[in-house]
């Protein structure tokens, strides 16, 4: 942290750079240049373009990218950017490369003040842990970490050195701001429904990867936009909040609210229920998050209490979307199948997208990997998750393959 006169300036390492969580992070940093310096940057290399473009206009120290075969075209990116820009030699300093599977956790454990970990799948737990172990501040988007390590993420977390990104858990972490967590009576996590909110499950037979990612509220990545058609985002949501404020799951409700405008809620003993409200934008959380625990000026839209409107909310068809109950289920368990879940459902929604299984046949498939567990015990290291992950991917792809012939 450095001191500017009367402004402190944090410096913040971002993981998945180049991702929706990402690229809204750097406008976040841009607007509040005097708040906010992004140090380090890192992602998986599909892009090595936009990575060189991020991190010579931020000028960054270093950048980290996990596909060691991309190190080279990211070298090549940075002098084609440098040329496109007009930079001249001594114009622009190159940052520091790290490449290969173990670059995310180097770049976690990068000397600054907060790591935001916007990488998607639980491949961001090592870098979740390599940061909390550096005694960074986590500003924690990559909701797989906490779901697929929880036990290992908290045991490493000092209190308060996590701040959630996810905007539920944002608006959870302003609802309990000033309660007691004895006074909590129950958490009510929101969720807009995704696409095919109102649908029976028959009618779920035909969707398409198209239809899937046409989310009403929010644009985001590929994978949690077909978790949110799944429901399957709201189920590792219930997990992450389990996680992050210690209340059990039958005290974890979900309610439906289509226009994504109330966060979530926290009813307390007395009766009280605190939401939090702003119109759907991702760079509210981040911001918050951040600059953790201040508010920067002017990040995004308030709702506009000059004109009528409505707020909706309705109980989740756990017919049609079995995946919350089924989450639960997993959670109360333990002993990995968290982890398993959430493994199962990368594989699926990978297949779904390659047109390899239907649209049910994703959560089918994780509720069929789940019930056939062998039985793993409550992990107790990383590899301990990684082996239960790698039995989860296997036997999802052995039943995606089935449905494939
Ligand atoms: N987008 C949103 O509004 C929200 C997202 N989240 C959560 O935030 C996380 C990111 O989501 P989102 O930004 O939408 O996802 P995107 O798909 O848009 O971006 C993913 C980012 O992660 C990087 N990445 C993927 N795999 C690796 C890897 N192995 N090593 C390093 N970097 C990797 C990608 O790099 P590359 O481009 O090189 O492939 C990319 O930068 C997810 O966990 C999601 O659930 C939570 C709430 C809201
Ligand atoms: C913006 C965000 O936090 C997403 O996780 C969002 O919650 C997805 O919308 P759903 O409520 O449809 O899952
Ligand atoms: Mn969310």
């Amino acid at each position: 942290m450095r001191d500017n006169g009367r402004v402190t300036t944090r410096d913040v390492v971002l993981l998945g750079s180049t991702g929706s969580i990402g690229t809204q992070a750097i406008e976040v940093a841009q607007a509040n240049p005097d708040k906010l310096r992004i140090v380090g940057i890192g992602a998986q290399g599909s892009n090595p373009g936009l990575l060189a473009e991020q991190a010579l206009g931020l000028g960054v120290d270093v950048v980290a990218i996990h596909r060691s075969c991309a190190a080279q075209e990211l070298q090549l990116a940075f002098y084609a950017v440098a040329e496109k820009n007009g930079y001249s030699k001594g114009e622009y300093r190159l940052p520091k490369i790290i490449a290969g599977p173990t670059a995310m956790e180097e770049l976690a454990a990068w000397p600054c003040d907060t790591v935001l970990n916007g990488i998607t799948g639980s491949i961001g737990l090592a870098p979740t842990l390599a940061a909390l172990k550096a005694g960074r501040t986590l500003a924690l988007a990559n909701k797989e970490s906490l779901v697929a390590g929880g036990a290992l993420v908290r045991g490493l977390a000092e209190p308060g050195q996590i701040v959630p990104v996810d905007s539920e858990h944002s608006a959870l972490a302003q609802c309990l701001w000033s309660g007691k967590a004895e006074e909590v009576r129950r958490l009510v996590v929101t969720a807009s429904g995704g696409p095919f909110r109102g649908r029976t499950r028959d009618e779920l037979a035909d969707v398409t990867v198209e239809q899937a990612l046409a989310h009403p509220t929010w644009a985001m990545g590929p994978v949690v936009t077909i978790n949110s058609a799944t429901m399957v985002n709201k189920a590792l949501e219930v997990i992450e909040a389990h996680e992050l404020y210690g209340i059990g799951y039958d005290d974890i409700a979900v309610m439906v609210h289509p226009t994504s405008v109330i966060h979530s809620m926290v009813e307390f003993v007395d009766g009280s229920t605190i939401a939090q409200a702003s119109p759907p934008d991702m760079k509210l959380p981040i911001a918050l998050a951040l600059a953790w625990p201040r508010r920067l000026a002017g990040v995004a839209k308030a709702v506009d209490w000059t004109r009528s409107h409505t707020w909706e909310f309705f109980p989740l068809d756990d017919e049609a979307f079995p995946a919350v109950n089924l989450a639960r289920e997993a959670g109360r368990t333990g002993r990995c199948l968290p982890a398993i879940y959430n493994a199962a459902n990368e594989e699926c929604v990978d297949a779904f997208t390659k047109g390899e299984l239907p649209f049910l046949g994703i959560v089918d498939t994780v509720a069929e990997v789940l019930a056939a567990t062998p039985g793993f015990d409550e992990p107790g290291t990383v590899d301990d998750v990684l082996a239960a992950e790698k039995w989860a991917r296997d036997t999802a792809r052995e039943r995606i393959a089935r449905v494939a012939k």
